[in-house]
């Protein structure tokens, strides 16, 4: 039989999630409800970006040492700001898959 798990739904569980709804990347800094989660699911399964077990991602390593090192250069070389009157809103929109109403339309400046 196929068994199909919401992974989304896992990032919405407030047993696991301090305001689950709220867009808090902080959450994922030392004493945040997110410090040091395991995204393989070898201890337990909060979030699963990478799916888990014998089918997990073969590319978990190389992409998150690559997205780590994409944003930190990203916020290093770049202030980013929303463009005004162009404001983000996180609410969701469905389209073939879910997106924001509106998403980031980023204004970049060279930090000097
Ligand atoms: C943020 C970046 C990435 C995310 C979120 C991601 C996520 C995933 C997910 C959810 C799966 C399915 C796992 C399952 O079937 O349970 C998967 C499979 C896979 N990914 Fe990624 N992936 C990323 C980047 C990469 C990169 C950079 C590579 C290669 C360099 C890669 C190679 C693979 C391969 C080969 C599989 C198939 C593994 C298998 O079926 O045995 N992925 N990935």
């Amino acid at each position: 039989t196929t068994v199909n798990f919401m992974v989304a739904e896992m990032g919405r569980d407030e047993k696991e999630w301090e305001k689950p709804m709220e867009f808090m990347p902080e959450r994922f800094l030392a004493g945040g409800d997110g410090e040091g989660v395991d995204v393989t699911g070898s201890k337990g399964i909060r979030m699963m970006p990478f799916g888990a077990g014998r089918r997990i991602c073969a590319g978990i390593g190389v992409a998150m040492l690559h997205l780590e090192y994409f944003v930190a250069n990203m916020v290093r070389e770049f202030e980013w700001k929303e463009v005004a009157g162009d404001e983000v809103d996180f609410a969701e929109r469905r389209e073939f898959t879910t997106v924001m109403a509106k998403p980031l339309r980023a204004q970049l400046i060279k930090r000097a």
